[in-house]
Parts: structure tokens; C-alpha cells; sequence
């Protein structure tokens, strides 16, 4: 039986950044994660550019993943993909035990649980026969800004992934229809004040009642927009992009073993610094809930150290709380004298 120090559940910005710093801290980890890539929900906004990391210029999601995954790999974690945790169990021995859906079981000695909001999936506009035009203009993220370029678009939802869009596709598509079924919109102020200054067409108390096919049949010619009791109005467009929320499975959060204390919401009541009801069991990122979490990509960073920083304690209680600053690693060696190099000879 091999049994790993700390065994992260979620390789998302929080799973990925506690793999690295389990590393600074001299623990061996293995990544456990259910989809069949890294990156969590970043994954979701590839071409959104992100801004507020510090420290990091704005940088494109997939740039962002692409990093993050290299800085999670830096110190070779096992990485288990397309295995979702469906349970956790603590053994008399105090070893957890790790069940995956498919059956495999793994140990370790301290779990961090950084599975976000459950395996997610776009909820899916609930409109009959929507499901054909997936594959060519209905759309649930933003995969490549190109093509949107020079088209109309309408932009279903009302809150914070549907106003950044519709801000971000002012520019790149010929216009931008935002149908919104509350009378106000649920974002941040500054992208909702943007974006009612824009030349963005507000359809509020509207919601998508019919899509209709062109002549192929293969792809959306035009919508039927309905606004309370009043008749559909229908609208040309080139593409379709729905921001409903998503859909979770909760894996392990659902039903486990262990009294993890669940927030209403499902998320893991834990302490600011990653603490859980169970001992040995820490968690991090948009996992956990505690007043005062930031629910951004800074916060699930500073998750990350603390609930290593806890686990590395719990294993060996004679190490130190905080970690030490982290530049002088023997894995950095080689990468610190190219850049010493790099300053001395510019
Ligand atoms: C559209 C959108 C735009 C955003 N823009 C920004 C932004 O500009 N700046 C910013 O700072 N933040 C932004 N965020 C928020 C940011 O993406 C999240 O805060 C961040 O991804 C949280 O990271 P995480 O690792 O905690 O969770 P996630 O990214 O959700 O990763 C969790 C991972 O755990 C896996 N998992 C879940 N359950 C299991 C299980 N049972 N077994 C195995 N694996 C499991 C999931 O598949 C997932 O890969 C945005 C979010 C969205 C949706």
C-alpha cells in the first residue's frame, strides 16, 4: 500500500498551486482530478484576459492554465486524471482512504480538498431541439474570441460571466444583444456601468423562447425573444451564447464518509486557514467557505499555502507553521542560475 503525504482532490489554480507548494515543503502529493485536463474552471474562459493576479500582467486563460499547470508540475506529483473522488474515509490507523468512482482506492497521510464547485458543466438553455446547434452557433463558453468577429451575437444571462462577455465581444463582434430575464443586472458595478454605457442592446425581462433553424437545419438563423405576456419578438443573429450558471456534481462532497460540514451551498465549512471538522483534512480555493474568502484566483493561492503550511504540521507536528520563502529550493537551482546569468550579462 503506498501511502502519499498529502493527497490534493481537484487540480484546478488551488489544487494545482498546493501541488507546487506541498512541494516546496518537501511532502510528496498525488493530483487527483476528474476531468480529463488540469485547470479547473479557467478552462472555461480561454480567451478571457484575466487582470486581477497580482503580480501577473493580464493574461490570457489559457496562458494563465498553461502556467499554473507547469508550476503545479514542478515537483512531479503522481496525477491521476479523469477520476473523480466519491469518497473519503479516515482508518483506524489515521491513513485516509481515497475512493475514486471507478473503484481504485489511494492513501495518504493529510487529504486537501480543492475540488471547487463540484465537477462543473454550462447549464444548458432549456429551449426544445437546442441541443443540434451545439456544433455550430449555440455556445456555452467562449473558445475562441475569432469567432465572433464581425457577427451578431446574442448573449443570454445576467450576471458576471454574461456582462464580462458581452463587454469583451463589444469590440470583436459586429453587435452585441444582451437578453436578460430580471430587470437589473447581477455583476460587478464597474462591468455593469461599462456595459450600460456601451452600445450594447439591453433586452431586459426577456428570455430566449424559440431558436430557429435556417434552411439547413444545422444552425440558428434567428430567435424568438419573449418578454412577459407580450408576443415573441424575433431577431437575426449569427451566434447564440448562453451564461445560465452550471450545473455541479458533487462527487465526494455529496455523500462522504466523513463529517466534513457542509455549508448550505455544499462548499466545506473550514477555518480562514483551511482547517476542516477533521483533522488531517484541509481545504482550499472555491472549496471552502469562511467569512472573508475571496472567491478569485488570488484567494484560492493564499488557500493553497495555508492548508499546506496546516498539513505539513499535522504530519510532522516539529516542522514549522509558516513556510520560509521559497527561492532557494534545490528544484529551482538550475532555473535561478539561468536568470542570475541573464541579470549579470543585460
Ligand atoms: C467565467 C468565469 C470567469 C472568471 N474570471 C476570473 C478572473 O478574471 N479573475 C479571478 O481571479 N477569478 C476569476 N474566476 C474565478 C476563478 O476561476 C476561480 O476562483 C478559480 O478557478 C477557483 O479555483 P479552484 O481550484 O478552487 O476551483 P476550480 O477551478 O473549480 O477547480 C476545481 C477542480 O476540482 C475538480 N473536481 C471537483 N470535484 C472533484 C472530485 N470529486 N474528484 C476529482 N476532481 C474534482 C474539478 O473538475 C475542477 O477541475 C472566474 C470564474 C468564472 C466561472
Amino acid at each position: 500500500m503506498e501511502v502519499r503525504d498529502v493527497t490534493i482532490i481537484g487540480g484546478g489554480p488551488a489544487g494545482l498551486y498546493t501541488a507546487f507548494y506541498s512541494g516546496v515543503r518537501g511532502m510528496n502529493v498525488r493530483l487527483i482530478e476528474a476531468q480529463s485536463e488540469l485547470g479547473g474552471k479557467v478552462r472555461l474562459y480561454p480567451e478571457k484576459v484575466i487582470w486581477d493576479v497580482g503580480g501577473v500582467p493580464p493574461v490570457t486563460g489559457s496562458d494563465f492554465c498553461r502556467q499554473i499547470i507547469q508550476q503545479g508540475l514542478t515537483f512531479d506529483p503522481v496525477v491521476e486524471l479523469d477520476t473523480t473522488v466519491v469518497d473519503i474515509k479516515k482508518r483506524d490507523d489515521d491513513v485516509f482512504e481515497i475512493t475514486a468512482e471507478d473503484g481504485r482506492t489511494f492513501f495518504s497521510k493529510a487529504v486537501i480538498a480543492a475540488a471547487g464547485g463540484g465537477i462543473i458543466t454550462p447549464q444548458r438553455l432549456q429551449v426544445d431541439g437546442a441541443e443540434r446547434f451545439e456544433i455550430t452557433n449555440l455556445h456555452y463558453t467562449v473558445q475562441s474570441l475569432n469567432t465572433f468577429r464581425d457577427k451578431t451575437v446574442l448573449i443570454s444571462g445576467g450576471g458576471n460571466a454574461a456582462i464580462d462577455w458581452a463587454n469583451m465581444l463589444e469590440d470583436v463582434a459586429r453587435k452585441v444583444i444582451l437578453s436578460c430575464r430580471n430587470e437589473t443586472l447581477k455583476a460587478h458595478e464597474s462591468e455593469v456601468d461599462k456595459l450600460l454605457c456601451s452600445s450594447i442592446d439591453c433586452q431586459f425581462l426577456t428570455s430566449i423562447q424559440r431558436l430557429i433553424a435556417d434552411e439547413s437545419g444545422t444552425k440558428i438563423d434567428r430567435v424568438e425573444l419573449k418578454c412577459g405576456t407580450e408576443a415573441g419578438k424575433i431577431i437575426d443573429i449569427d451566434h447564440v451564447l448562453v451564461n445560465h450558471g452550471y450545473e455541479r456534481e458533487l462527487g465526494f462532497l455529496k455523500e462522504t464518509s466523513l463529517a466534513l460540514g457542509l455549508t448550505e451551498n455544499q462548499q466545506i465549512a473550514a477555518t480562514a486557514d483551511g482547517r476542516t471538522n477533521v483533522k488531517g483534512l484541509y481545504a482550499a480555493g472555491d472549496v471552502m467557505q469562511h467569512e472573508g474568502k475571496l472567491n478569485l484566483l488570488a484567494g484560492a493561492f493564499q488557500d493553497a499555502g495555508n492548508a499546506v503550511n496546516a498539513a505539513k504540521q499535522y504530519i510532522d507536528p516539529s516542522a514549522q507553521s509558516k513556510g520560509k520563502v521559497s527561492s532557494h529550493n534545490e528544484v529551482f537551482a538550475a532555473r535561478n542560475a539561468a536568470i542570475k546569468r541573464s541579470i549579470i550579462t543585460t
